[in-house]
């Protein structure tokens, strides 16, 4: 079979869109080497800056005076038939059989953690093994040692399927950077906007670097220090007040500028940024599988910058038909004031910038949860450098991995006027956050410039927030002697922060119709710790409604309320989940609708809601009510206005099974959720 990619457009996101067409000569071409790879940017770029052949064969260009870039992989050791595909398990059927059919693919390898295993995930085991006869691929589970050596014995090109469906993410990222590491062509087939794309590995994980000097020195910097880790006394350093190059463990390097603008230039600049800059909060999106998930950014941001997202460049992707999402923001153009910030943190930081992303933290409820500037155009490679105006907010930092047996935590108090750069290689070993702070009350503003290497794509700042499907016994583990409870409420609080840091008992609660367990109800807060909610990075909680398919399922596994032998009414009639705060917006996960105030809709099996918790729920635990019992009664009339479906196309089969399957969803509890203490 011979299949071809042939680049033809920019995704809404910036990915490129590749086009099949002949594959055994674009993986002939590509695999070799990457700088054999047809490259976008050198079409694109201005006189004297690095091209992709040029960072692929680790030269930096002396013309533009960039420092020379380590190209990701090793190219000398690639073979034309190592080819993999990484894949997540978002693909649909018809995807995946669709992959596996134009280029070849003759191995499919799940390296899926073992958790996600379940009855309730997309892809079984059972549903891999029927797809891969099917289609004649051989299935493998990674049994080996390790991935390279399980890659050895596959045939290729070989799939690589995963659970994230961004190739940024996590384990996705990392294993296939390991594979690209060997000498593996590595291909990213992701499936946007109804269609399937294929971003070469070091398409998506390249940056030309735009460190000029690397890394600053007191020639730039006056008084500036340098201290190597470990250094024990690093917070009174961050003090001081005085600007330091902290050369970190894993060769990072942030440089610290407490006064890089004196008071009056801070107050200034603070100023005509509130007078010129438009701030928006978008609602980002997410993409869970095949549902898409809704938050509103907790902040207000802006860009300004003259390559990305101007009104005339963004109006014309539109037009040639690209939905772009409401967190893409149009860019203010440069202006004098910009320009200024542009050319002083260049100056600082001995880097390049093509973007200045502003935001502005109203107040101390306003965050950034823990994350890695990764978004595209970006990577590891990207120098970037942040200002801070206004009220002093703690810019936390955490290594991705444990040093010496812990994660290292520094946290720089950015205050009016201060400046820091992170240095190349960065992103790709630290984490950073601004996380909320309810003791402050005034606004903060942040800047942060950045050097996207993209040709004319669209900037837009990473988004982090997962929202994993679990199995129900799964969900009853937070919930502490409750499982054995049919129907259960489980609110989690999420985002990459509370994630990593919080046992799954101390995000989670469960719990059943508060009426018939009033001591559990009581037990929330003890349930979700203060820390979760204080770590929340994206101000949201989840609830995943639990329910049994049929009332029959339940009744005979006995359930029992707390409070005695009482069975539930199970025939008592579906639950509608009702907006009853017109502060926050409260997002049902699985057709992404938001309620607005009074308005409601069943609850079905699978469902989620994100409440957006903000000032209206302040104050001790309070009730939000947000689902009450209705008196209809399951069977066509009363069939749910949205069946939850695999597919989001109203008629198509799918949609019609999938609502035969959840005619007896039912959740029996009336839902309530509370606020757990701060
Ligand atoms: O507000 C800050 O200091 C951090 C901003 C940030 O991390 C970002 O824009 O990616
Ligand atoms: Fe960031």
């Amino acid at each position: 079979m011979k299949t071809n990619y042939q680049r033809t457009q920019h995704g809404p996101h910036g990915f490129e869109v590749f086009r099949q067409r002949e594959f055994t000569s674009f993986a002939a071409e590509s695999s070799g080497a990457p700088s054999r790879m047809p490259n976008r940017w050198s079409r694109e770029r201005s006189k004297g800056e690095t091209t992709a052949a040029a960072v692929a064969a680790g030269k930096g260009s002396e013309e533009g005076g960039r420092s020379s870039f380590q190209p990701v992989g090793d190219s000398k050791s690639a073979q034309p038939h190592r080819v993999a595909f990484t894949v997540g398990q978002n693909l649909v059927e018809a995807q995946m059989l669709q992959l596996f059919a134009s280029h070849g693919v003759q191995a499919l390898l799940d390296l899926r953690p073992k958790m996600l295993f379940s009855s309730r995930h997309p892809w079984t085991r059972r549903d891999l093994a029927r797809l891969c006869s099917v289609a004649g691929v051989q299935l493998e589970r990674r049994g080996e040692p390790s991935l390279l050596a399980a890659l050895r014995f596959s045939k290729p090109p070989t799939a690589l399927l995963f659970a994230e469906s961004d190739p940024r993410n996590a384990w996705r990222r990392e294993l296939s950077d390991e594979v690209f590491r060997a000498g593996w062509q590595v291909l990213h087939v992701t499936a946007k906007f109804g269609e399937l794309m294929v971003t070469p590995h070091q398409e998506l994980f390249s940056h030309a670097g735009n460190a000029i000097t690397w890394p600053p020195t007191a020639a730039a910097v006056p008084e500036l220090q340098k201290l190597q880790w470990p250094c024990s006394d690093i917070h009174s350093r961050l003090a001081e007040g005085r600007p330091y190059l902290f050369v970190l463990p894993w060769d990072t390097e942030l440089l610290w500028c407490p006064r890089w603008l004196d008071l009056p230039e801070a107050d200034r600049l603070l100023r005509t940024i509130q007078e010129e800059v438009v701030f928006q909060q978008p609602v980002l999106r997410f993409s869970r599988g095949l549902r898409t998930i809704e938050a509103q950014q907790p902040r207000r941001s802006a860009w300004v910058s003259d390559q990305f997202n101007s009104r005339e460049h963004l109006a014309r992707l539109q037009a040639e038909g690209h939905a772009l999402a409401e967190a893409v923001l149009e860019a203010h153009p440069l202006e004098a004031w910009s320009k200024a910030v542009f050319a002083r943190a260049e100056a600082t930081s001995s880097c390049q910038f093509n973007a200045l992303l502003l935001h502005s933290y109203d107040h101390g409820g306003h965050s950034m949860g823990f994350h890695s500037d990764s978004d595209l155009g970006l990577g590891d490679a990207a120098a970037i450098a942040s200002f801070s105006l206004g009220a002093t907010r703690t810019f936390s930092l955490r290594s991705q991995v444990p040093w010496n047996g812990r994660r290292i935590e520094i946290q720089v108090p950015m205050h009016h006027g201060s400046f820091l750069a992170m240095g190349p290689g960065f992103q790709g070993r630290w984490l950073h956050a601004v996380l909320k702070e309810p003791d402050v009350a005034e606004l903060r503003v942040n800047g942060t410039l950045r050097f996207y290497d993209l040709p004319q794509g669209v900037a837009q700042a990473a988004v982090k927030l997962r929202c994993h499907r679990r199995p129900v016994k799964d969900m009853a583990q937070g919930s502490k002697g409750l499982s054995k409870a049919g129907p259960i409420l489980v609110l989690e609080a999420m985002g990459p922060g509370v994630k990593t840091q919080l046992p799954v008992d101390s995000r989670r609660l469960a719990f059943t119709a508060p009426e018939e367990s009033p001591e559990l109800f009581r037990q929330c807060g003890k349930v979700l710790r203060p820390e979760a909610l204080s770590t929340l990075s994206r101000q949201h909680i989840e609830a995943a409604a639990i329910l049994g398919k049929t009332p029959q399922a339940y009744s005979m596994t006995g359930v029992r309320t707390s409070q005695g032998n009482k069975a539930y009414n199970w025939t008592s009639g579906w639950t509608m989940v009702e907006n009853s705060c017109d502060v926050n917006p409260v997002h049902v996960i699985a057709n992404v609708e938001v309620l607005t105030k009074g308005e409601q809709r069943h609850l079905l099996d699978g469902d989620r809601l994100v409440l957006n918790l903000g000032q209206a729920c302040e104050g001790p635990p309070r009730t939000l009510e947000l689902t009450k019992m209705t008196s209809e009664q399951g069977g066509s009339s009363s069939r749910p206005r949205y069946p939850h479906s695999r597919s989001s196309k109203p008629g198509s089969d799918a949609a019609e099974s999938s609502a035969k399957d959840h005619t007896g969803a039912q959740l029996l509890c009336q839902v309530r959720v509370v606020r757990a203490p701060v």
